[in-house]
Parts: C-alpha cells; structure tokens; sequence
C-alpha cells in the first residue's frame, strides 16, 4: 500500500464544500414536493453541471495520505471522506483512554425500516468504527468477519454516539467490538468484529503479538 502526499490543498477545500452541497442535494431529492414540472427542470440543470464536473477527471479516487499538517486522512472515503458525498461524513476522535468514538446524525436519507434508519447503513458505520479503533490500538486491517446484533431501531435527525475498541489480538488478527447508542448509553446496534492485518501492511518494526 502507498501512502500519498497532499497535493493541490485549495482544490481539495473546494472539493469537501461541493461534496457537502451534494449532499444537500440528497437530502432535499428525499424530501422534496415541489411538481414534476419543476422536478424535471432542476434535473436539466443537474445534467449540465454533471457534464462540466465530468470535464476533467481524476485517473484514480483520492487517496490515503498525510495531510499538511501530518495527520492521516482518506478525503475520498465511503465513510469518514469529506470529498465524498457519500460518506456523512462520520468525525472520528480517538479518545487518551483509547478506542475510538464519533457523535453522529442519521438523515432521512437514510431510511431503511419507517422512521429508522438502514440496518447496512449502520453496519457500514460500525465496520469503520471497529476499524479505526483496531488502526488505533497499532493494528490496522481489513474486515474478515463483522457480526451485528440489533437491539432496536436506530433514529435520524437525533444525536447518536458509535464508540468501539479492539479487545483481543493473536498475530495478524484483532477483534474490536462496538456500539450506536443513544447519548444516555442506551445500546441500539452492538458488532463485534475480526479484522485482519494482510501481510503487506506489516510495518518493518511492528511489534510481534501480545496477546
Ligand atoms: C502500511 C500500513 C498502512 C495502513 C493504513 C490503514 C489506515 C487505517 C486508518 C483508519 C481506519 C480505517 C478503518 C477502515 C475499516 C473498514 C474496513 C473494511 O471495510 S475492509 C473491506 C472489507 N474486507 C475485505 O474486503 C477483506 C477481503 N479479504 C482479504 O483481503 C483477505 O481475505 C484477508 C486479508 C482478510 C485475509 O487474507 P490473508 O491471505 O492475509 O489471510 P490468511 O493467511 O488466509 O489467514 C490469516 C488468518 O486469518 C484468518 N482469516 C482470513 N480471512 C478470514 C475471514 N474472512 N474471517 C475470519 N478469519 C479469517 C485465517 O483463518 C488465518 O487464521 P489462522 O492464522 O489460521 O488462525
């Protein structure tokens, strides 16, 4: 794996602002009324302005990189990428006493079951929580297994709290396990996870286990 430098820092800042309009654009497609008349004529416009974004095109995603200021971002990723407007994009703090938390508000897009929010939706949030708390503890790797346990459903447009943190390793394997529960600690999704450190990842001093 390679691990890029930042490059072009003002066109990345503008980037995050029109990924942040776009997802925007999302949440008002879900939730708009206004008349097919209408609907047809914002559509025209986002067909143009498509076009004028697909003009120059990048060869490949943004990257994993350090960023100016020497902290490890991925700008492109599904998750956490503020250039992606896919992604929530989810703030991730890693906490002096470890593992790894983020507050977060779920949208109306969304929805999975009426009112709740996508059983895959928070899944994707707990596979990243879970391994950015193993990253966290020195052990970065891939999901091999991420078993979900759902206790009730999950609101949007309320504040929720994901935390996680690895609880065991044994040579290139760590489990991490995680919660989204409301801000008094009522659990909604518990995950445990097993993710895998691939062999090319292993860091030439990497400690060996200590389990
Ligand atoms: C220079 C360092 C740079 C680091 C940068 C990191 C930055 C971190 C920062 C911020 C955190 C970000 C957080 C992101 C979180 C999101 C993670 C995802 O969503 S990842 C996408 C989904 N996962 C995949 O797509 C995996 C696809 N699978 C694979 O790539 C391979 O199968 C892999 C690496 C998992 C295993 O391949 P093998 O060849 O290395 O492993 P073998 O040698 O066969 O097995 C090793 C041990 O692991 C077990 N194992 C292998 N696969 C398993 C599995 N799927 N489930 C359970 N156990 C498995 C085996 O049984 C074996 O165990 P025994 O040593 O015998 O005890």
């Amino acid at each position: 794996m390679t691990i890029e430098l930042a490059s072009g820092e003002a066109q990345l800042a503008a980037l995050a602002v029109l990924a942040q309009q776009a997802r925007e654009l999302m949440d008002a497609v879900v939730l708009t009324d206004v008349d097919e008349t209408e609907i047809e004529a914002v559509t025209a416009e986002l067909v143009a302005l498509t076009e004028r974004l697909r003009a120059v095109r990048r060869e490949s995603t943004l990257p994993h990189e350090f960023a100016p200021d020497g902290t490890f971002r991925h700008l492109g990723n599904a998750v956490v990428g503020a250039c992606n407007p896919h992604a929530l994009p989810l703030e991730v703090e890693r906490p002096p006493e470890g593992g790894s938390r983020a507050d977060l508000n779920f949208r109306p897009i969304h929805e999975g079951p009426p009112g709740a929010v996508h059983g895959g939706v928070t899944a994707l949030i707990l596979d990243h929580l879970l391994g950015d708390a193993v990253a966290a503890a020195g052990r970065p790797g891939v999901t091999g297994t991420l078993t979900i346990r759902y206790k009730r459903l999950v609101p949007y447009g309320r504040p929720v709290v994901a935390s996680a943190e690895a609880t065991r390793v044994e040579g290139r394997k760590t489990w991490a396990d995680g919660t989204i529960a409301l801000p008094d600690g009522t659990p909604l999704v518990e995950a445990t996870g097993l993710f895998i450190t691939p062999e090319t990842w292993r860091l030439p001093n990497a400690d060996e286990p200590d389990e």
